[in-house]
């Protein structure tokens, strides 16, 4: 029996998709322009990193040949050994929409046969029934924001008066979701995960992928700052997963981070939610070395996206970036004959794009483990290729529409 980890770089994409220009993402490239600036020398920042992109162990494994493979140009800066030690190649989405559910349930095996909803306009985003409906639900006094946004910024205007007046802050972007900020002694963290699961109820009928809680802490005398305690609230995969079939069969599964939100709790096993990369990442190894023979790790790293992508920061991306390669040895160390590890993404979110929004891109995907040979898997049509492989090499047969590698 094996064992299997699916690592998800939040928003680590390697180069635009097909497609992309239906989404204005023709050019996008989150790695290739990180590790263009990152060489020339424009991602430098005192006390954080220097200089072209330092992503030995991802390179040792064939991050490079990845990216090469999307976008047919080198990965600036980062070397391409003649024989990388992993499988390596890139995945193509086929689900409509850019964003963390379609890319997470495709990488599971279960594409998005519909199409999402998405509140359009720029301002007054939200429908006037809507806003009525969550002010009756929520017993609010109204709502501020109602309009896309960027989620720190909308904060740093509006906290004070949500503040004075007990109105949750409302927002929105291209994806497919309704964001509720708020903050976590004046409004109350519970009042907002109980506004969020009516709102939740409520945007059911419009198919939207989810209501994302954003509570903050701070004064206003020295600035507002969003906690570790977001909360997604998605609408459950339409299809069958692959930790729905792990479990059918009774298998181990641990999943850190916010895959449990991702998948609506679904067969989300043991549910870990460290705060930040690097606690994720060593809570993800320490799970994985407790799992039993044919168990599963499913762990989401959020940071690329959250804190550097729609922040547009490639110096703190591209730091990022880094202290995931160096971390990358611990679990290799605990990898054993018969275990098999893979790395990819979800979407992209190219910190040099205009905007804060996600980006229609390629994922890289690395696949690696003790005597698991290194090679090229090329283009894969589907990220469900991913869920394919994992189910057949966990043994719990064909899964999905993906074909396995
Ligand atoms: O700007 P923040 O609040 O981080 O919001 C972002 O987070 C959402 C989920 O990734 C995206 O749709 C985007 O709106
Ligand atoms: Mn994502
Ligand atoms: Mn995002």
């Amino acid at each position: 029996m094996a064992r299997a980890i699916l690592i998800v770089l939040d928003s680590v994409g390697c180069g635009a998709a097909e497609d992309a220009a239906s989404y204005g993402d023709e050019g996008s490239d989150t790695l290739g322009h990180i590790a263009e600036a990152c060489a020339a020398g424009k991602a430098d920042r005192d006390g954080l990193r220097q200089g072209p992109l330092r992503l030995p162990n991802l390179a040792r494994l064939g991050l490079a040949h990845a990216s090469e493979a999307s976008t047919g140009k080198p990965l600036a800066g980062v070397a391409k050994p003649a024989a990388p030690a992993g499988q390596h190649g890139y995945g193509v989405e086929t689900s409509q929409g850019k964003d963390t559910p379609s890319g997470h349930w495709e990488i599971a095996g279960c594409p998005v046969p519909f199409k999402w909803g998405y509140f359009t306009a720029l301002e007054n985003s939200f429908p006037p029934e809507l806003v009525a409906a969550m002010i009756r639900e929520g017993e609010l006094p109204g709502i501020l924001g109602n309009r896309h946004a960027s989620g720190t910024a909308i904060i740093d205007e509006l906290a004070q008066e949500h503040i004075r007046t007990g109105k949750p802050i409302c927002y929105t972007s291209v994806d497919s979701v309704l964001q509720i900020a708020a903050h976590e002694q004046h409004f109350g963290l519970e009042r907002l995960y109980e506004l969020c699961r009516r709102t939740r109820v409520l945007v059911d009928p419009l198919r939207i992928g989810r209501v994302i809680a954003r509570p903050f802490v701070g004064l206003p005398e020295t600035g507002f700052t969003r906690t570790g305690n977001r909360k997604d609230f998605a609408i459950p995969p339409p299809n069958e997963t692959i930790l729905d079939r792990l479990a059918a069969q009774g298998r181990s599964v641990t999943t850190v981070g916010k895959i449990g939100d991702i998948f609506a709790h679904r067969n989300t096993g043991e549910e870990i939610k460290p705060f930040g990369n690097a606690a994720m990442f060593e809570a993800a190894v320490a799970a994985f070395e407790r799992l039993p023979e044919g168990g599963f790790c499913f762990l989401n790293l959020v940071d690329f996206d959250t804190e550097f992508g729609h922040r547009r920061d490639v110096p703190g991306y591209a730091a990022a970036l880094e202290a995931f390669d160096a971390m990358l040895p611990k679990l290799e160390a605990k990898l054993r004959p018969g275990d098999l590890a893979i790395i990819t993404a979800d979407h992209g979110n190219d910190p040099t794009w205009r905007g804060t929004d996600h980006t229609r891109e390629h994922v890289p995907i690395l696949a690696f483990g003790p005597g698991i040979g290194g090679g090229a898997i090329g283009r894969r049509e589907s990220f469900s290729d991913i869920a394919a492989t994992i189910g057949q090499w966990l043994g719990v047969g064909a899964m999905g529409p993906g074909r396995a590698w």
